[in-house]
């Protein structure tokens, strides 16, 4: 995306807060052409002492006039940093909400494929980088083009050769500058996968660093840490080489603009093409000159990592917000689920070639396969994480796209094995923000998960705090508490994604009430990674590499001597190993 589309881009987000900008444009360039006045000053005033017959009266005049534009250059400085500031925070807000509120209307898959950390990163950072230039860089750019150009025109009817020599530096720094950041569009872009790489292996890091200990293995994850570091660390390193030349070139001659005045001017002086008061004051001008200049060449080097954060912001404002239909399922009754020709992939990869099932209403449906081979992405597209490219999917013969999307929501509970705990009590993680339910369905709800013998032997009962400040929850018992939930949802579409492991005995046997609890009269589908735990259940689909290669019932598929045959007998094999493993 180019740079400037960025830019429009920026400025169609900042809304009704342009106008506040352009006045503290307006003011801002004011106040900066207010700052070439004590220089017209000095030099009128120098002219007077020359001509010889000074008018005590005149040079009092003229120094309270520097005054007065002094302070009215403050005054206008102050309100034009008022007004940018003032339109950068109510900007920033707006990009906020307005981001916050296209999340809530995108796939549910966009979550899944994008990191918190990714995700705080744009929200905060990238838009507070934002400020910045809202605030200050607008402002600033705006002064230091036109001001210095008014300034340049009148110098140039005064004297054009000598206006001449005061572009001399400015067009080596700008030669300088361009030198100095070739390629700094792709640079910047590798600058930022680098921060990523080096922000997630330090999360990784962190995170990782108990099992790391755990497993003796703390080194590796250090390493991957240490490599991202040195990575951007050389980075730089590469950077000033490559730049530091250049980039001391800009300095001095940005900041040596005598260097061209005086010997010029002197000359033209000596050959009288200009008298002594133009050369004095070209000497002056041209110390403050350069600097509006300065500013705004270095601003340049800014605004990759401004417009960066910008096109991030820009990418997930473009997302096609998820069309939600208008139809609604009743709670209370049971559905079959139908899916036909159902084609997915994720960006390039296809992950499910042609699917076809169909779930009966108030039947356990047990999905298997071997690893990635695309059962959790058909569970997930029927509650519509992402849709679907080719097919359908039809809950109560109508297409899942039109049905109201907050009522698919209620309409299927979904169990994962990640399960997300509220940082509150265990009363409101159970209930979690559903506020028509009372006290007593959330008891009854934690009793069918076999949960609530638990929760009463806990401090403060259901009133107990889990989380960052309150107590940590075994893997067993966060599933139960996330079964409660669903219990309470009371959802007729119930989709299990079955734990790989359970922490003993004790606890399967409790999941395993709960799930009786769960399952009744619901249409499920669990994703079975452990074989025995579905033998019962009413159908089992068979995937592999994205495709539905058998289906039925346990005893039906064993008698087919086929796929789920070869799987059952590794799976039983693998569990004698386990037994006498662990025997
Ligand atoms: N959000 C995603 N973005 C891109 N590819 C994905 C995403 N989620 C899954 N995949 C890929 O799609 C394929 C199917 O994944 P899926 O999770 O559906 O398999 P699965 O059968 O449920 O596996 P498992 O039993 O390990 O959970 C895998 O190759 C996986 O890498």
């Amino acid at each position: 995306m180019k740079k400037e589309s960025n830019l429009s881009y920026l400025l169609y987000l900042a809304g009704g807060e342009k106008v506040k900008l352009l006045l503290s444009v307006i003011l801002s360039v004011i106040s900066s052409i207010l700052a070439f006045a004590p220089f017209i000053i000095i030099y009128k005033m120098i002219m007077i002492l020359f001509e010889g017959n000074v008018v005590y009266k005149e040079v009092v005049n003229l120094a309270i006039l520097a005054t007065i534009i002094i302070l009215l250059r403050i005054v206008f400085f102050v309100a034009s940093g008022a007004f940018s500031h003032v339109a950068a925070f109510n900007i920033l807000y707006n990009i906020r909400m307005k981001i916050i509120k296209h999340m809530g209307n995108l796939n549910l898959g966009f979550f899944t494929n994008k990191t918190s950390g990714e995700l705080k990163k744009i929200i905060n950072e990238d838009i507070e980088k934002m400020e910045n230039f809202l605030a200050h860089h607008i402002p600033d750019i705006s002064a230091a083009v036109v001001a210095p150009l008014i300034m340049f025109i009148y110098l140039f009817y005064l004297n054009y050769k000598m206006a001449l020599v005061l572009l001399i530096p400015i067009v080596i720094g700008m030669v300088a500058q361009r030198m100095m950041f070739k390629g700094f569009q792709k640079r910047m872009a590798h600058y930022f996968n680098l921060l990523e790489n080096m922000n997630s292996s330090i999360v990784q890091f962190i995170q990782g660093i108990s099992i790391m200990k755990a497993f003796n293995v703390s080194s590796l994850s250090f390493e991957r840490y240490r490599k991202s570091i040195e990575e951007y660390a050389d980075y730089w390193k590469e950077i000033t080489n490559t730049n530091s030349q250049s980039y001391s070139i800009f300095l001095v001659i940005m900041d040596s603009g005598l260097l061209f005045t005086i010997p010029l001017g002197g000359y033209f002086y000596v050959n009288s093409d200009i008298d002594l008061g133009t050369y004095l004051l070209f000497i002056v001008i041209s110390m403050g000159f350069f600097n509006s200049f300065k500013t705004l060449l270095e601003l340049g080097s800014n605004f990759s990592m401004i417009f960066e954060g910008v096109k991030k912001v820009k990418d997930i404002l473009d997302m096609p917000k998820q069309k939600s239909g208008t139809y609604l399922l009743d709670k209370n009754k049971s559905y079959d689920i139908e899916i036909k020709n159902v084609t997915f992939k994720y960006e390039d990869k296809d992950v499910l070639k042609n699917i076809n099932t169909k779930l009966e209403k108030g039947t356990i449906n047990a999905f298997v396969g071997a690893s990635g081979a695309g059962k959790t992405t058909l569970a997930q597209l029927i509650g519509r994480f992402w849709d679907v490219n080719n097919g359908d999917i039809l809950i109560d013969n109508k297409n899942i796209k039109d049905i109201s999307m907050e009522n698919l929501m209620e309409s299927v509970a979904f169990v994962f094995q990640d399960i997300f705990m509220l940082n509150d009590t265990i009363y409101e993680n159970i209930k979690m923000g559903n506020e028509t339910v009372t006290k007593e369905e959330v008891v009854k709800a934690a009793k069918k998960a076999q949960i609530h013998d638990f929760i009463i032997t806990l401090p403060n009962g259901y009133e107990t705090k889990i989380g960052e400040d309150g107590i940590k929850l075994s893997g067993g018992e966060k599933q139960r508490v996330s079964i409660a939930r669903a219990i309470l949802k009371d959802a007729p579409i119930i989709i299990f994604d079955e734990a790989t492991s359970f922490s003993d005995i004790e606890n399967e046997r409790k999941i395993q009430i709960a799930l009786e609890n769960m399952l009744k009269g619901k249409t499920t589908i669990m994703i079975a990674h452990r074989l025995h735990t579905i033998k019962n259940v009413d159908k089992i689909v068979v995937f592999d590499k994205g495709e539905i290669k058998e289906e039925g019932n346990h005893n039906k598929l064993l008698s087919k001597n086929r796929l789920y045959k070869d799987m059952w007998e590794t799976y039983i094999e693998s569990e004698k190993l386990v037994i006498k493993g662990g025997a």
